[in-house]
Parts: structure tokens; C-alpha cells; sequence
């Protein structure tokens, strides 16, 4: 779905806009700025900072119209929404114009919401209008006759606009079929899409045959990790550029995979996720005076001489500076007091030998601190998981996504569903964010995306019921599903939701009961302050709570999202394990599918320990 949506004047001026994901940076200006600079082809999106922006502009009346969203979805329907909007949007304001400056009208008193809202709908499911003249009526081609209905004092500007997006459609028709991702016992297997294509073998051939003239730059493996078959198994060039990618996307290599962060096959032919490496402070040194530990602490304690004992009053201050190490690193401020008051406690009574520095009992009393709050109660190994449930259970695994609004669970899905889908294991997508508008139409471009990645395409699909019903009957729905058509996974989606809304943490609760799944993930974004925290906290409580039955099911680990945007504080990692007590199984490192990493308990430490 879109995260942004503007209008704008060329020289910058923002007229209107409307938010539906919030951005960090809003890329908008940058954009603005290129286009007067070193004005480009509408035709190329503009990419800044893992965003896509595509534009019109309106040289007549000095406009710009522009689309923000997340570079790894490729959208359909972005031109069709920028040329309709512009042609709305000059339809009412045009006689505000004079000389590309608006008279007599201020932006904010621009009401362009409910046109907006029109038109968007429209184009956004302009795929289901398509399938109008099949014999299946899609439910969401039913809404859109609904939604028409309710719209008195507006037809013609729908009929205007209806005609327009379908005169454009047959355009196109035959490139796009994305409505059909869907799968579920409404629809008759027969009927799921094959996505090996003629036209895609087409495609495939050409691509090919083009592939052998053009020499690409093959990953470099720099140990004996890989055999020549699994590096060839992880090259995804030709796979990528013989699929079925929507249209609009010049480089959809670059955009879906960055081969930096891609993992290794290893010996046994498991694809392994990269694990998160620090690469950006200094080794720790205890005994490097240059260190924070040798250096800061050292200088509190370069009076206790050997054969001295610890007290608490000698430890005190290099107790303090501890704390400030660690929320210098991300660690939150109470948690960072607890362990480092538990770093003391370790230290009380050590006796400082003949030659030892004292600032050197400090760094194995931390490591010991951090290993033992970092050591998972429960088991990180979700590949061994998921074959030992389908040898000896034979039924699908089945994996939950939960966390509050916007902070990756959709994505970090998709992601986890990438690295299965190279182990081979066939994945089913259960759509359960039943709420938001676009939520499940996302899942659908992901999957496109991710069958054009994968050794064997058909491996993954999405079930789904639409919009507006029980998530919890559309998950088990899903489970039982997945069980009889020979799914090994089964990942559920489930709607970002607040902490603090009762009625949807109830819905959550009931979503875990009913389903019971074998592993429940919290999704969280990297910069956690106290917020966050007390998200985790709530989310699991309100799973004790909320249950039907007190199962005691809580959450059974941690996916740490947008970890890029935080330059390498692993404190995160520390403060949510201490927080429930759970692992962190995975860290999101950015936006396209290989940007999903492992994290060592030692790395962490490391980590923490390092200047
Ligand atoms: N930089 C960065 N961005 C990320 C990462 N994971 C997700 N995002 C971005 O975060 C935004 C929200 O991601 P979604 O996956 O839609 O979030 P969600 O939690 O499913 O959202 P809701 O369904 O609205 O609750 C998108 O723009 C993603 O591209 C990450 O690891 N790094």
C-alpha cells in the first residue's frame, strides 16, 4: 500500500497531502529538490532512503503529484492514481490558477480528502473490476458496487473515472494478474494461478538468452562455505529477471535482494541467515587503557592495589559509568541500572590478584551479566522446529507476527518467508491483519515478489477472506487449510494494534487461543525507549489477560525491525530479552528480503562491551 500520497507546487509548496504510513524522514523535499535541479523522466521512480517515489507534474499549472512508498513493493495502479488525481485536483481548483500560483486559495483550505478517498479506492482494486466479465464475482468487486451506491451527488465523476481506469486496464490487461494470488477452499485448486506462465516462460527464455550476453557481477564467496550448485542456488539474477515483477521497475534485483546481506548455504544445504555483525567499534580491550573499560572505569580504580577485596564503595562509581556505557548503546535506562547494579553485586568481595588489573574483573563480571539475561529460555532453532512438527506431528508449523501499527510485521514476514522458501519449505500466508485497507493486497505483492524469488515458485500463497471478519476463524481456517494441501508453514499476519486498545488485544488474545501457534513473535522496532518496552510488556500481559482459558501462552520471541536506522545500538536486543525473558530470533536490517539477520549471543555482548 501507499505511504504517502502530496501534492506540492514545483517550487515546493505543499497544497495537500495525506499520510497513511508515518515516514521518518519525509523524502518529499529531497525529491522536489532533484526535480528542479536535474529534472528526470517521470517514467523512473525516485528512490531515497528505501522509499519509491513516483510523480506527474502539471508544468501548466505548476504542480507535482507524488506517490511515496516502501521500494520493496512494486505497485500497480501508481501511475493510474497520479493521472487521476492530477486530473481531479485541476478539475476543481483550475480556476484558482493564475500564472501557476494559486489566487485566492490558501492550502489549507483545500478539501480534496473525499476525492481523493474515491479514486484511490477505485484504482486500488482495479484489478477486481477487471475480473468483472469471469464467472467468479470477487468479493471486493461486490464492495466497489456497494461503495458506488453510497456515493449520490458523485457518479458521473465515478463513471468518468471507472471508464478511464478500465479503458487503461485493457491497456495493460494482459501484463497484470494480480488479483489471483489468493488461495482457500472457495476456490478450487485448479483454479490457483500458475504462475510458470506461457507468457512468463516467454519472458523466461528471452531473459535468458539476454542474461548470457550480459555478464553479470556474481556474488564472490570468499571461503569454501558454498559448493559451485548452492552458489548458483542463491543466485537469484536470472530467477528475478525472468519472472512475472510488475511492471515499473527498472532494477528489480536491486530492489527486492541486496546481495551484501544475502546468508551462505552451508555444508548441509541449509540456507543460512547472515548474522549481524559489528563492524563499527572498536574490539573491547580491558586491558587497553585507550578502552572505555581500561580508560573511564580504570581511572576510578587505579588506586586498589593487589590483594585488595571489592567493596560496594569502590565499585560505585564504575558501576555509574557502566550504566551510562549502556544506554549510550541503546539500552533502556532502568534495564541498564538493573544489570549493571547485578554487575556489582558480582563483583562484591573479588579479591584483585598479584598482576591484575582491576578494570580486567570487570569485563568478564559484564560478559557474564549480559550472557546470562541474553541466553534464550526458548529454542532459536526454528528450521529443526518446523522439520521435527512436520516428521512427527505432520502438520504445519505455524507462526504468528504481532506488534503495535507500522513497525514492520508485514515485511519482516515476508522476509522470514524468503529464507524459507530458499530451504525449500511451502509456505501458506494467512492475511489475518483483517482491519487495515490495503493490508492484504500488500501480502499479495509480496507474495508475487517472492515466488519470482524462490527456487520453486508455486511454494508459497496467500490465504485470505477479505476484510472486516474474525482473524481468529480466518487463521484456523488457514491452519486446517495448509494442513490439507501439504503446507509446511504457515505464517499469520495479524493487524498492527496499540497496546493499550483493550478491544483489539482481546481479539489477539483469542487469535493466540484458538490457534495456539507454535510460536508467537513480537515485532519491534530497534529504538526502543520506554514506549516500547511497555509495549512488549502489555502485548504479552494482555496474552496472560485476555485468554479464554489462562493457557499461559505469551510471546515466544522477538523480530528487532529497522535495526539500519539505529547505527548498530544493540542495547535494543538486550532491553526486550530482559523484558520478557525471550529470545530475539531475528533483526530486520532494511527493506528488501535478504535484509534479515541472526543475532550471537556473544556478538551482542561483544557488542555491548566494545567502545
Ligand atoms: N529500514 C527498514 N524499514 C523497515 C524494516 N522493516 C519494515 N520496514 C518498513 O516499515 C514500514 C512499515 O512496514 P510494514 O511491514 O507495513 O509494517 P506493519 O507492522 O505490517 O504495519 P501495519 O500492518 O500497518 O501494522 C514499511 O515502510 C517497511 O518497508 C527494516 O528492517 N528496516
Amino acid at each position: 500500500m501507499l505511504d504517502y500520497f502530496a501534492i506540492a507546487t514545483q517550487g515546493g509548496i505543499l497544497l495537500w497531502s495525506k499520510t497513511f504510513v508515518s515516514m521518518q524522514a519525509n523524502p518529499v523535499n529531497p525529491l522536489i529538490h532533484h526535480l528542479i535541479t536535474s529534472p528526470r523522466s517521470e517514467e523512473e521512480p525516485y528512490i531515497h532512503e528505501g522509499y519509491q517515489l513516483n510523480w506527474t507534474t502539471s508544468n501548466e499549472f505548476g504542480l507535482v503529484f507524488i506517490t511515496v512508498c516502501q521500494k520493496i513493493l512494486q505497485l500497480t495502479y501508481l501511475r493510474e492514481l497520479l493521472l487521476l488525481v492530477k486530473k481531479r485536483f485541476i478539475e476543481m481548483y483550475k480556476d484558482n490558477f493564475e500564472n501557476k500560483a494559486f489566487v485566492n486559495l490558501r492550502p489549507d483550505s483545500i478539501s480534496f480528502e473525499k476525492e481523493f478517498d474515491q479514486i484511490y479506492f477505485l484504482v486500488e482494486n482495479n484489478s477486481l473490476i477487471r475480473k468483472k466479465a469471469t464467472s467468479e464475482k470477487p468479493r471486493a468487486f461486490e464492495d466497489t458496487k456497494k461503495f458506488r451506491k453510497t456515493l449520490e451527488g458523485t457518479k458521473r465523476d465515478i463513471k468518468d473515472l471507472t471508464n478511464e481506469v478500465k479503458k487503461k486496464q485493457s491497456a495493460v490487461s494482459s501484463e497484470s494478474e494480480d488479483a489471483a494470488f489468493n488461495v482457500g477452499p472457495r476456490r478450487k485448486s485448479t483454479q490457483m494461478r500458475s504462475w510458470d506462465s506461457k507468457k512468463s516462460k516467454k519472458n523466461a527464455q528471452k531473459s535468458e538468452s539476454e542474461n548470457q550476453k550480459n555478464s553479470k557481477n556474481k556474488r564472490v564467496w570468499d571461503d569454501e562455505t558454498a559448493s559451485k550448485e548452492e552458489i548458483k542456488a542463491l543466485d537469484f539474477s536470472e530467477q528475478v529477471e525472468s519472472s512475472e515483477l510488475e511492471s515499473g521497475s527498472s532494477d528489480p534485483k536491486g530492489t527486492l535482494l541486496d546481495e551484501g546481506s544475502l546468508g551462505v548455504v552451508n555444508k548441509k544445504g541449509v540456507y543460512e541467515l547472515a548474522e549481524l555483525v559489528d563492524t563499527k567499534n572498536k574490539s573491547p580491550s580491558p586491558e587497553n587503557n585507550q578502552s572505555w573499560i581500561g580508560g573511564s572505569i580504570g581511572t576510578f580504580l587505579k588506586n586498589i592495589t593487589s590483594g585488595v577485596v571489592l567493596t560496594e564503595k569502590d565499585l560505585n562509581e564504575p558501576i555509574s559509568k557502566i550504566r551510562e556505557h549502556l544506554v549510550t548503546k541503546n539500552v533502556a535506562a532502568d534495564i541498564a541500572a538493573t544489570i549493571s547494579e547485578s554487575v556489582k553485586k558480582e563483583l562484591i568481595g573479588a579479591k584483585v590478584g598479584g598482576l591484575q588489573r582491576v578494570s580486567s574483573l570487570i569485563y568478564p563480571a559484564m560478559e557474564k551479566t549480559l550472557t546470562r539475561v541474553l541466553t534464550p529460555s526458548t529454542s532459536t532453532d526454528l528450521l529443526s522446529d518446523i522439520h521435527r512438527v512436520k516428521s512427527t506431528l505432520h502438520r504445519p508449523y505455524s507462526i504468528a507476527f504481532v506488534g503495535v501499527n507500522g513497525v514492520g510485521k508485514s515485511t519482516n514476514l515476508s522476509k522470514v518467508c524468503f529464507w524459507l522458501l530458499q530451504n525449500n519449505f511451502r509456505v501458506l500466508i494467512a492475511a489475518c491483519d483483517t482491519f487495515r485497507s490495503g493490508a492484504v493486497e500488500q501480502l499479495g505483492v509480496h507474495v508475487k515478489n517472492l515466488r519470482a524469488l524462490s527456487p520453486k515458485k508455486a511454494n508459497v500463497d496467500v490465504f485470505e477472506r477479505g476484510y472486516g471478519k474474525d482473524s481468529a476463524a480466518i487463521a484456523k481456517e488457514a491452519v486446517s487449510y495448509a494442513e490439507s494441501n501439504g503446507y509446511d508453514v504457515v505464517l499469520i499476519d495479524t493487524a498492527g494494534r496499540m497496546q493499550n486498545n483493550e478491544p483489539l488485544m482481546r481479539a489477539l488474545a483469542k487469535l493466540v487461543y484458538v490457534n495456539n501457534p507454535d510460536k508467537i513473535l513480537f515485532v519491534g522496532e530497534a529504538l526502543v525507549g520506554n514506549e516500547a518496552v511497555q509495549q512488549l510488556t502489555k502485548f504479552n500481559q494482555a496474552l496472560v489477560d485476555f485468554s479464554p482459558q489462562n493457557t499461559g501462552r505469551t510471546i515466544d520471541g522477538i523480530i528487532l525491525s529497522k535495526f539500519d536506522t539505529i547505527d548498530d545500538k544493540v542495547g535494543a536486543a538486550l532491553t526486550m530479552t530482559y523484558v520478557i525473558g525471550k529470545p530475539i530470533l531475528f533483526v530486520g536490517t532494511g527493506q528488501t528480503y535478504t535484509d534479515l539477520k541472526t543475532v550471537k549471543i556473544s556478538s551482542v555482548v561483544d557488542s555491548l562491551l566494545k567502545d
